[in-house]
């Protein structure tokens, strides 16, 4: 928007802070002055245009909602934009100006003039016979397919709005939409080449072009949320005290050992940082030396792993989101925490308008391309039973690895790998533990849940031994959070806090156990030196954000929560 309407409405997107400028077609959208509006403004990109005898109706995009702004453009002011001059073309960069109509009757419309007075009969496209053509009237002026907006399809927030108004009133209503008296394209577009079709896409598809996928509604709504989860992420640690940090991304050593890092080279020929470098496989250690000097932190940073799982949960770049408590003793903290942390979460992407629109319009869409592309998200009834779960006041069930495995040596057939005491679990032996305990009955939800102390040969070495271990063998106080469909959600553990028992388990896992800390050096001593000086019981977990994202929005690939996936043998642009 280019102008700073106040509305006297609502906060528009659940962040609380009062009324705001209308500064998107969202705001635009919700807006309902009760009046006509002259000269307001829109910047957007046009996602489709339909003719009709009179007008043009071009629905207009600008990333901030689902569905597009309908601007009613008056035929002959449309044709001054057509070729040779850039024309008013799906996918091109316009600035609208006009009348808002939004939520008014036909009864009574009155003008309040914002500048330039504008008289609604003097003014094309004003009338209040424009409206939305009907089923036979759209033509598409791009020559594509006709788009998801040619069907009339459901009203919009807005548009529910404004009907609900005339309906009060016993009057008839009008669409909301933008009367545009000025147009300037500010970016011209040849739809004949543009790749992003107005009619379903493979995700596959749009994988290989994710430059330009952000533009679909669906994944342009996802990314949305995926902001909103970071915004909200910010205010519960904030609430909680925790301070947000920026750990390295260049580390000098392997956290994890499971030599999956990459290593960082310069272009020439000798190392730049003198030793081999590697791109951070977790933030844990480092997030670990600032909790002894802040207190509790947080971070949320972009981590690699150079495995290569080619598989629909795996991502060569992610975004971890870590914990780290200080002076904890007691590994529920730690867990309770993150319970916490995801309901806050749940609770408030509930309120914001992404998580809303994608539940809304799957329900709500007609246009058939669109029904197919929301056919590729998790069923929308197991979608409502996880985040049920998520923001159940339920504690999440905790179990050890040892009754973990107890659980699922009886159901060992159904298995391609047979549960065995000292074995990691597989994601199959996860998927079904998560189903089968996390389910609750009476809520119909499932609840994530925590299975703890692992063995200790296949945890790292960091974690500190059990106190009361099973007959089976030594184990870790750690713990993995598991839910169906996707398996590990999380993972977290105390931390080994005294320096002669963490040198023993480095022992055990093969580390070499420096003496002290060695400037340039690759080695641990760094690590080691936390524990000299002062260093009280902690611990703390790490959780995939991107997988988070596809649990709560019921994509089926990570690949498609994130802007520009890279995995194994892709790292296209
Ligand atoms: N911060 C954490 O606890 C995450 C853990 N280091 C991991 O990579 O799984």
């Amino acid at each position: 928007m280019g102008e700073a309407i106040r509305s006297g409405g609502g906060d528009g997107d659940g962040d609380g802070q009062g009324p705001r400028a209308i500064r998107t077609v969202a705001d635009l959208k919700e807006w309902q002055p009760g009046s006509l509006v002259s000269d307001v403004q829109v910047c957007g990109w046009v996602r489709s245009v339909r003719k009709s005898s009179s007008v043009r109706f071009v629905d207009i995009t600008d990333g901030s909602s689902m569905r597009p702004l309908q601007a009613v453009v008056d035929k002959t002011l449309a044709a001054e934009y057509v070729s040779p001059r850039p024309g008013i073309m799906t996918s091109a960069a316009v600035r609208l100006k006009g009348v808002w109509h939004g939520g008014a009757s036909r009864a009574a419309p009155s003008v309040e003039s914002r500048g330039a007075s504008l008289a609604r009969s003097s003014t094309p496209g004003t009338q209040p016979s424009a409206g939305k053509p009907g089923p036979g009237d759209p033509t598409h002026s791009s020559g594509q397919a006709p788009s998801p907006s040619a069907v009339p399809g459901p009203p919009a927030q807005a548009e529910e709005a404004a009907c609900a108004t005339g309906a009060d009133l016993g009057q008839a209503s009008i669409t909301a939409e933008l009367r545009v008296s000025e147009v300037e394209v500010l970016g011209s577009s040849d739809p004949q080449t543009y790749p992003i079709q107005n009619k379903y896409q493979t995700p596959e598809s749009l994988r290989a072009m994710s430059h330009l996928r952000p533009r679909t509604p669906i994944n342009s709504t996802l990314l949305r949320l995926r902001s909103d989860a970071m915004a909200i992420l910010g205010q519960f640690f904030s609430h909680e005290q925790f301070q947000q940090t920026h750990p390295p991304i260049i580390t000098s050593s392997d956290c994890e050992g499971a030599g999956e890092a990459f290593t960082v080279k310069s272009g020439g020929t000798s190392d730049f940082f003198r030793d081999p470098k590697y791109l951070t496989v977790s933030s844990q250690l480092h997030l670990e030396a600032l909790a002894q000097a802040l207190g509790n932190v947080w971070a949320l940073s972009p981590t690699f792993r150079a495995e290569q799982s080619d598989t629909s949960r795996h991502l060569s770049e992610f975004y971890m989101l870590e914990a780290e408590m200080s002076f904890v003793q007691d590994m529920d903290e730690v867990m309770d925490l993150a319970q916490r942390m995801l309901a806050s979460l749940a609770t408030g992407l509930g309120q914001r308008r992404a998580s809303r629109e994608l539940e809304r319009h799957r329900l709500d869409s007609r246009d058939p391309a669109e029904r197919l592309a929301f056919e590729d998200l998790v069923d929308a009834k197991e979608l409502r039973q996880r985040w049920r779960g998520l923001m159940s006041p339920i504690r999440w069930p905790r179990v050890t690895y040892t009754e973990a495995i107890g659980i699922l040596e009886p159901a060992a057939h159904a298995f391609e790998h047979k549960p065995v005491w000292g074995s990691g679990l597989q994601s199959e032996h996860e998927k079904y533990l998560a189903e089968k305990i996390g389910y609750d009955e009476a809520s119909d939800a499932f609840l994530p849940i925590f299975v703890t102390q692992y063995p200790r040969d296949i945890k790292a070495f960091y974690m500190p031994q059990s106190e009361r271990p099973p007959p089976q063998g030594q184990t870790v106080d750690c713990f993995d959070l598991l839910v169906p469909n996707l398996g590990e959600l999380a993972g977290g553990s105390m931390r080994e806090y005294r320096l002669a028992e963490l040198e023993d388990n480095m022992r055990l896992h093969g580390l070499e156990v420096p003496t002290h800390r060695k400037a340039r050096s690759n080695d641990m001593g760094w690590y080691l030196d936390l524990r000299r000086w002062g260093c009280p019981p902690h611990g703390g977990f790490g959780l995939g954000f991107d997988r988070l994202l596809s649990y709560l929005t019921g994509v089926a690939n990570v690949r498609d929560v994130v802007p520009f996936p890279r995995h194994f043998e892709r790292c296209d642009c």
